[in-house]
């Protein structure tokens, strides 16, 4: 998995790679810059113009490399170097006095006032004015800066982070004082403020350049946050055995559906089917019968003695796991009904939407949910459990403490959807598309976490692989129809071709 490192963890893997490798600083500038040229230059041809905007640190030093080495290439290219404190780091003093020695070169360094240029609508603003070494908020001069880069309609390319973004925590920071840009080219690994909504209207799109730092390096420094990427999934999915038997992957138990919710238990039997367990037993009101029995016919069907709603615990078999929630409604039986649930079977079991509500209003029951068990709330059912924030950060942090206080697995969903482990951990998924904000998908995602923990994963692997095969399953379908067309019947219908993407 690609680590997520904190500004002062990249600081030191930057030391570390400096020493290690060895490679100077100023190399590796050169070597980050390189990379970013070369990804440019595939993108925008010699015509267009290019405004580059410097700062007094390494970031500032990768723009200053990045101005020489396009104007040698024949672009046709702008400098300017803000140096208002006259003090410059080793490596932008050097590729100043590199940048300086090219031919044709319009280069200013601003010590004082600043007159802007006027900036084309379809020239490109290049801005490396703050990187990963921004150490307090912008103001005065330089916040002028970013909100006149904000101003014009040029294509902004930020280095590493839009400047004026924290690497972490943008909570108090001003919003007004940092790039907007319409692409971000991150170094070696994604910062953690990527995954913050909030941060979307700053970064765009961004893209991981590998500058190859040190390797030992980030395995020796450590960090609580990972991104999940297609490369991890080999590593932990297993193949099934030829002597396989509906045995092997376990019969579980989900429970679920109301009257008028039978969807959301149909929906995710289907997701729990597909994705490979043995066998499944739906506990359903028994308003629910016929429909379980009819749209999801490999199921077999529990009835509760309750026409709408599902009020007993029928633990007649030993069930590899069980899932409780989708389409449950909220109704008074509803508490006393987990309760029992969480005394009688002490496995890892997978609990989501209204089984989430009746905990928010019960909070007794967190403490009873068996260890290492999978919640997945989305932000709203997570502030029903935690307390009220709108703020996305802010979110993760309560689910962490969630996840650590009551050794459970907290699924915050979202773009990136975000696993926080007992242990502290979290990853973030990197599959999926804005289609799949869409009635019942998070029914699918249950369903899949049944049915991987059925087959036999530990929870912290279905977890991330239930996030990663789930948004995979929209994705291919996205690639061939499209995003507002998605339902949540789709997603189920290309776990399939998920499945063997990880495969090929
Ligand atoms: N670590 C890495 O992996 C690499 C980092 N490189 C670049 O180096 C950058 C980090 O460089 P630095 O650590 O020199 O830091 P920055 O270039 O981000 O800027 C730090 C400078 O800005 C000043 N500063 C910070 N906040 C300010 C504020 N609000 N107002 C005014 N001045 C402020 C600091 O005092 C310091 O002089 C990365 O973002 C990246 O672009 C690359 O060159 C090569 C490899
Ligand atoms: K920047």
């Amino acid at each position: 998995m690609t680590p997520i490192f904190t500004g002062s963890n990249i600081s030191e893997l930057d030391k570390y790679t400096i020493k290690n490798e060895p490679i100077d600083g100023t190399d590796l500038v050169e070597r980050a810059a390189s990379t970013f040229v070369n990804i440019f230059k595939r993108k925008y041809n010699k015509q267009t113009k290019i405004y580059v905007f410097a700062g007094s640190g390494n970031n500032g030093a990768d723009a200053l490399a990045i101005a020489r080495m396009l104007l040698n290439d024949g672009y046709i290219v702008e400098s300017y170097l803000f140096n208002p404190s006259n003090k410059l780091s080793i490596e932008c003093e050097e590729h100043k006095t590199r940048l300086m020695h090219c031919p044709i070169n319009r280069f200013t360094m601003i010590t004082s006032t600043f007159n802007p240029p006027i900036i084309e609508d379809n020239s490109i603003i290049i801005d490396g004015i703050f990187g990963t070494g921004l150490n307090r908020q912008v103001e005065g001069g330089f916040a002028a800066l970013i909100k006149f880069i904000n101003s014009v309609s040029a294509t902004v390319i930020a280095i590493d982070i839009p400047s004026g973004l924290f690497s972490e925590s943008n909570m108090n920071n001003n919003p007004d004082t940092i790039v907007k840009a319409n692409y971000t080219y991150t170094f070696e690994f994604p910062k953690l403020a990527f995954f913050f909504r909030e941060n979307e209207k700053f970064i765009g799109k961004w893209k991981i350049l590998p500058i190859g730092l040190s390797e030992k390096g980030k395995r020796e420094i450590k960090t609580e946050y990972f991104l999940v990427e297609d490369k991890d999934m080999s590593a932990i999915s297993t193949e099934r055995s030829k002597f396989s038997h509906k045995g092997t992957f376990g019969h579980s138990l989900i429970i679920a559906g109301s009257k008028g919710m039978m969807g959301a238990a149909c929906l995710s039997a289907k997701a729990a089917i597909k994705t490979g367990l043995g066998k499944l037993t739906l506990h359903v009101p028994s308003c629910g019968y016929t429909i379980a029995q009819t749209v999801v016919p490999e199921a077999m069907c529990q009835v509760d003695t309750d026409e709408l709603f599902n009020t007993e615990i029928n633990l007649d078999k030993d069930y590899t796991t069980i899932g409780v929630g989708p389409g449950l409604g909220n109704y008074p039986e509803g508490a006393r009904m987990l309760e029992t649930l969480f005394e009688k079977y002490r496995k890892p079991m997978v609990i989501d939407a209204d089984a989430l509500n009746i905990i928010a209003n019960n909070r007794d029951l967190l403490r009873k949910i068996p260890k290492d068990s999978i919640l997945t709330p989305h932000p709203g059912e997570l502030e029903r459990l935690t307390t009220f924030s709108t703020n996305s950060e802010e979110q993760i942090i309560q689910a962490q403490n969630l996840a650590y206080k009551y050794n459970i697995y907290v699924i915050l969903k979202g773009a990136y959807s975000a696993t926080c482990m007992p242990s502290g951990h979290v990853t973030f998924n990197s599959t999926g598309n804005p289609g799949m904000a869409t009635g019942g998908s998070g029914d699918v995602l249950f369903g899949m976490l049944v049915g991987l923990l059925s087959c036999g994963y530990n929870p912290s692997t279905a977890a991330i692989m239930a996030n990663y095969i789930h948004g995979l399953a929209g994705d291919i379908y996205v690639a061939k129809e499209s995003e507002e067309s998605l339902s949540a019947s789709d997603i189920i219908d290309h776990i399939g071709l998920a499945f063997r993407q990880l495969r090929d």
